[in-house]
């Protein structure tokens, strides 16, 4: 190549190097401030306001600044359940500015924020196809697993209808007498702890008061609840499992704290490595184990359905331990032939949607019911009353007799729901109540916050008070613990066993 051609390509090269930056370089323009700002107007336009838009952070640092202040004060007087301000303090602060529909940025990313249950209905219910569920961090959808919670489209319809059958109350009833014997066996062992360490010698001697550390026992609880829901008669093998992911938990809720470096999580730390170990070893169970329930006879599947059949028959006393077996979760997706890696996936999901939502909620039942002694005198009568004659609670007693309990758990994931807030992105542009919402911005929808608004709830909207919920008709829109429409938690009835929420939304739009 001669000089003359080489100065030739090099200009050619330094021109479309150039032009490659800059068209980059522009788009990066368009993408961080451009696209915000003409977005900003577009919804300033309809009345929606918000705090502006800062260069590529957007308000990611004041919500950051707003958490810490909230978090450095000190906790809420005691009885007080004002505890919306310290949970979402920047909801808290902005909507005294903007209202209750207002614009925040995360990132370049718009988030309107809606807390009005009329355009929630809207969004999850009515329009639910107009939206998608929000995706998670890398870090969480690791942990999550890609199962119901972040499936989309017709795969997550062919899931849900799979798993549907695991959450029906006649399915979930048969747990029951297991979930009384695991807490009757926890209150033994500590009682036999307590008798050993204290200075009574005497079998006969009752110990008045003894104090018992139940955070413990409300994750074995769930963990054990869910390992029987998600693997039934292979629930000894399930626990290994369930044990391996309850680890993940922890190493992912610690990586989290952490501040975020964008592909850390690839890098060999011991934590990351460690991490690792526990995915393959728990995908490694979870193959070995539904191969081994795919290879069991079906002869014995078949006896175990006539068996199940005739006890449904005789109407006998299905709680006598008969019953072994539910539609478990590894059950149903065996039968509806799904991959292995997909149940895989969904054992994740189902341990990550459900064990810290439902101990959160029976540590918070709990919490309330010390602060409330009044209520929990009226649920140990009721309790009583309608098992006090066994040991343990069987689907006999049909739960819908503990009204007062109903009460005070809908009361308790009112005040403190374990989910504070959910959030969806529009597909397309789509109109909500006149508001014109471009494709791709999300909405956050601050459950916590409309379980704490005085318009929905009245003045007393801060206070425990489970009375509220005799009244059916009070509050309709405004109670949504589990969220609502199609994507509504699907371990409801598991989750809080009995308590009701309490809405008057039309089913969901898919049929399931
Ligand atoms: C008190 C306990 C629980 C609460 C408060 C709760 C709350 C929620 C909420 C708010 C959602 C999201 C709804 C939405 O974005 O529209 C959800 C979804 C979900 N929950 Fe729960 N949950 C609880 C227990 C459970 C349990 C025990 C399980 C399973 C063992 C479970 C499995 C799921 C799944 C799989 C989804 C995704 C459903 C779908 O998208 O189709 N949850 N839950």
């Amino acid at each position: 190549m001669g000089e003359e051609e080489l100065k030739w390509v090099m200009v050619v090269v330094v021109v479309f190097v150039v032009g490659l930056s800059l068209v980059m370089g522009m788009k990066m323009v368009e993408l961080l401030w451009w696209r915000p700002r003409r977005l900003e107007e577009h919804f300033s336009k309809q009345g929606i306001r918000g705090p502006p838009y800062r260069f590529f952070l957007g308000n990611v640092k004041e919500m950051v600044g707003f958490m810490l202040e909230a978090s450095s004060k000190p906790m809420i007087p005691h009885n007080s359940h004002n505890v919306l301000p310290r949970v979402l303090s920047f909801y808290h602060h902005w909507k005294k500015i903007y209202g209750s529909t207002f614009l925040l940025w995360f990132g370049p990313t718009p988030r309107l924020t809606v807390s009005d249950p009329d355009l929630i209905r809207e969004i999850l219910v009515s329009r639910s196809d107009a939206f998608d569920r929000y995706e998670s961090h890398p870090l969480v959808r690791q942990l999550e697993g890609d199962g119901l919670v972040s499936l989309r489209g017709e795969k997550w319809a062919h899931h849900r209808k799979v798993l549907t059958p695991t959450f029906h109350m006649d399915n979930l009833k048969l747990l029951i007498p297991y979930i009384g014997k695991t807490v009757l066996k926890m209150l033994e062992d500590k009682m036999k702890v307590a008798k050993a360490s204290s200075s009574l010698s005497s079998e006969e001697e009752e110990i008045e008061e003894i104090e018992i550390d139940v955070s413990e026992w409300f994750h074995t609880v769930t963990e054990d609840t869910i390992t029987r829901t998600a693997f039934g008669q292979s629930y000894d093998d399930g626990r290994a499992v369930c044990h391996l992911q309850a680890q993940q938990m922890t190493f992912a809720a610690e990586a989290f704290r952490k501040v975020l470096i964008p592909g850390y999580r690839f890098l060999p730390t011991k934590r990351n490595a460690s991490s690792w170990r526990l995915d393959k070893e728990i995908k490694k169970n979870l193959v070995g184990l539904i191969k081994k329930r795919k290879e069991s006879s079906l002869e014995e599947e078949e006896m175990r359905r006539r068996r199940r059949k005739k006890d449904d028959d005789d109407d006998d006393d299905d709680d006598d331990g008969q019953h072994e077996y539910c539609k478990d979760l590894l059950g149903q997706m065996i039968k509806a032939s799904t991959p292995a890696n997909e149940i895989v996936e969904e054992c994740k999901t189902f341990f990550f949607a459900g064990k810290q939502t439902t101990s959160n909620l029976l540590t918070w039942t709990t919490v309330l019911l010390a602060m409330h002694p009044e209520w929990q005198e009226l649920a140990r009568h009721e309790v009583l009353r309608f098992c006090g004659s066994r040991d343990i609670p069987t689907s006999r007693d049909h739960l819908a007799k503990l009204k007062t309990l109903g009460m005070i758990i809908n009361e308790t994931l009112r005040l403190y729901p374990p989910a504070v807030a959910t959030i969806r992105k529009a597909k397309v542009d789509v109109e909500l109540r006149g508001y014109k919402i471009p494709q791709g911005t999300e909405i956050l929808i601050p459950i916590m916050a409309v379980h704490h608004d005085v318009k929905i709830w009245g003045p007393d909207a801060a206070e425990f008070n489970p009375a509220r919920f005799m009244d059916r008709a009070r509050s309709p829109t405004g109670f949504i613990p589990f969220g609502v429409g199609p994507r509504m938690c699907i371990g409801k009835k598991l989750g809080a066993f009995g308590g009701k929420a309490n809405h008057r939304y039309p089913a969901p739009a898919v049929q399931v």
